[in-house]
């Protein structure tokens, strides 16, 4: 079994490679950057380290790897053989693939060969986003071709990745947990492989959603509060209790909006919450707050880890006023190495705040001027804003 798999970072050597591999696939990674695909095909393997306290150390054999700029022909033709194609490239990278995705996809359809495509993506409906990507880049005929063969199927994921550099080789960091799921609904009738150690779920919106606005929302919220007290990795701002507290409480109305919407119990949500804690806390972890804040304005913007349940609490009466600080906190966020990070800064210099959160974060004007207000606090009194509580 062959897989396509567009990014061979953190997470597409680390977490989906590692379960293909383990299902028996080959992996043919396509990545832009040439030292990896260099290193992949030097090695035609890679390792990965598991963050437990033996440092663990796994092989994933089977690989090769491609250029997506210079070798479409090749990534082409790999396509086409492909029985499975997945991608980890970051959300703002999917519309870069769909060209070279949408020909090799027609060329599968004139063969009547049908796939699976999943993009594993932090955002809600990945799949989706990529399928409207390339069908923006397709005739209404292609279109009706890529209906009859090509499933975009959503899915969450979860493993914190990093990654090493030993002996001048990139080696993957991870956690030992994991989760991939899968929304079963939307795969191909004729899929020919199961696929062990994922979970294929009916609905895949609760799942996803307790990813981004329980998992990735603490992370974000660690992430920037922690930039904003002088911290370098989410860890360290963990330990700092006035930070904790606010993320506490960001996490206890956030679990409100899980329990009214889909009716979950508190139990199995504090459960959730507390495990996720633990995992951020691996004290063999020290995961920069520049990775975790990374890419700003589409963490700040609506239905993402932030902004999404602060609206939905807001629309359900719901308090959400740690909700609002991680928010401010957020579009305090500065790195002059992360262009979205520059732009943010760039766009409220030049709009002002107040027009800023409203584009972004697409709220009507009373969540605006609530997360102005602890933004101008931030500002002023940096102090007084890092309370949330009595
Ligand atoms: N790292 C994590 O802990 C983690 C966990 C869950 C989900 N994710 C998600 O997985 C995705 C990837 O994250 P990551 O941490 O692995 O990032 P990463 O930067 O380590 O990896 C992304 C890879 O994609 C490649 N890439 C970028 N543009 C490309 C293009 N046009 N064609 C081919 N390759 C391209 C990059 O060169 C890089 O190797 C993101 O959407 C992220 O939100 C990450
Ligand atoms: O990948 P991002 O930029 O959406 O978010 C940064 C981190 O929160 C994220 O990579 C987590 O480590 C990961 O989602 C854990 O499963």
């Amino acid at each position: 079994m062959q897989a396509v798999h567009f990014g061979a970072g953190n997470i597409g050597r680390g977490f989906i490679g590692y379960v293909l591999h383990e299902n028996g696939f080959q992996l043919n990674y396509v990545d832009t950057n040439t030292a990896i695909i260099q290193q992949l095909n030097t090695d035609h393997s890679y390792q990965i380290e598991l963050l437990d306290t033996d440092h663990t150390r796994l092989t994933v054999d089977r690989v090769q790897a491609f250029n997506s700029l210079t070798e479409q022909d090749q990534i082409i033709a790999q396509i086409v053989a492909a029985t499975l194609i997945s991608t980890s490239v970051g959300a703002k990278n999917l519309g870069r693939i769909a060209p070279v995705l949408k020909t090799g996809l027609l060329q599968r359809c004139q063969l009547k060969k049908s796939v699976n495509i999943l993009a594993n993506e932090n955002i809600v409906n990945a799949s989706s986003l990529l399928k409207q990507a390339v069908y923006a880049l397709a005739t209404t005929a292609e279109q009706a071709l890529l209906d009859q063969y090509c499933y975009f199927v959503n899915t969450a994921i979860d493993r914190q990745s990093l990654s090493l550099t030993d002996h001048e080789r990139q080696i993957a960091l991870v956690e030992p947990y994991y989760e991939w799921v899968i929304a079963e609904d939307q795969m191909d009738p004729a899929t020919s492989f199961n696929l062990n150690g994922v979970r294929l779920v009916d609905d895949l919106t609760p799942y996803i959603e307790r990813k981004l606005y329980l998992v990735n929302a603490s992370h974000a919220a660690y992430a920037y509060l922690g930039a904003l007290a002088g911290y370098s990795t989410v860890q360290e701002a963990i330990q700092d209790e006035k930070i904790h507290q606010i993320v506490s409480q960001f996490m206890a109305e956030n679990k409100q909006y899980f329990r009214q919407h889909y009716g979950l119990s508190d139990q199995e949500l504090t459960q959730f919450i507390e495990k996720t804690a633990k995992r951020q806390q691996n004290p063999r972890l020290a995961d920069d707050v520049r990775r975790v804040g990374r890419d700003p304005i589409r963490k700040l913007s609506a239905h993402d880890r932030l902004a999404g349940p602060v609206q939905a609490l807001s629309n359900l009466g719901l308090p959400h006023v740690a909700g609002q600080c991680a928010l401010a906190a957020g579009y305090c966020f500065n790195n002059s190495e992360d262009t979205e990070a520059v732009a943010l800064q760039t766009q409220i210099k030049a709009q002002g705040i107040t027009a800023t959160v409203q584009k972004i974060s697409e709220f009507d004007d009373e969540l605006t001027q609530a997360v102005v207000d602890r933004y101008t606090l931030f500002q002023e009194h940096p102090e007084q804003a890092m309370k949330v509580g009595d």
